[in-house]
């Protein structure tokens, strides 16, 4: 999948549902405007390969499992994924270097087609406070530094940051990292249980490659309109 250009390309509406028809549906309504659309943990548990089956012949397919397992299990669950032909994957970069080591040599076994290997730093609903109580002090942007150096290193493609932390990565690592923003929200939209945020032209200006964008579009009342509002103010 080809870095984007701007516009509407740079968009992946989220589909969190637990419903394959809807997500079928969605696909097929939101695809003419945008990159991919991003199918994950909802979807995957509640109807597993086959709902990424129905999507795939739509649009590219950002599975989003965030794989985070001992580096044999994840080599497996990649070979596993890989008929899917998804067009991204993650993997937790607190997997450590191993794990994704193993990742990125599994996902060599499709040659050409083998996914954008992407590693979740620190999820964005988390703020300081919260990743200190899981024993990283520091803050975010610290942490998702250190990740993304083991990360990149190690193999991956690319990150899944915030938009807070796009800058700072950009400054550290230059052009070459994939960069995939969620944690975003058109202004005036409901934040839900996202903390690190901010606007999609802001994301973009900071050096998003892609960003990420759930519940402001598929909980609108014209989920189409909503993409085509987003798309059409990103450079
Ligand atoms: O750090 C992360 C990693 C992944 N996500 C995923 O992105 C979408 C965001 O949905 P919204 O409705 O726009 O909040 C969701 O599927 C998450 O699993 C993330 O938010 N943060």
């Amino acid at each position: 999948m080809a870095r984007p250009r701007g516009g509407a390309g740079r968009v992946i509406p989220a589909i969190d549902t637990a419903d394959p028809g809807r997500a079928e549906a969605l696909a097929r309504t939101l695809a003419p405007g945008c990159g991919a659309v991003k199918l994950g943990l909802e979807l995957f548990t509640a109807c597993g390969p086959e709902a990424v089956r129905r999507v795939a012949p739509v649009a590219p397919v950002f599975l989003d499992l965030k794989l985070h397992d001992i580096p044999n299990t994840v080599a497996g669950a990649v070979r596993s994924l890989l008929p899917l032909r998804p067009a991204m994957l993650t993997l937790h970069g607190a997997g450590g270097a191993a794990m994704m080591g193993a990742a990125r040599e599994a996902a060599e076994a499709a040659g050409e087609a083998r996914p954008i290997l992407l590693a979740v730093t620190v999820l964005t609903s988390l703020d300081a406070g919260a990743l200190a109580e899981t024993g990283i002090a520091g803050g975010p942007v610290q942490q998702v530094l250190r990740l993304a150096r083991l990360a990149l290193g190690a193999g991956a493609d690319g990150l899944v940051c915030s938009p807070r932390e796009v800058g700072p990565i950009r400054d550290a690592f230059g052009e070459a990292p994939l960069l995939v923003v969620p944690g975003v929200r058109p202004a005036g939209s409901a934040v839900g249980d996202q903390v690190r945020t901010a606007t999609p032209e802001e994301a973009v200006a900071a050096g998003a490659d892609w960003i990420v964008v759930g519940r402001p579009i598929t909980g609108a009342a014209d989920p189409v309109a909503a993409l085509a509002a987003i798309g059409g103010a990103l450079a």
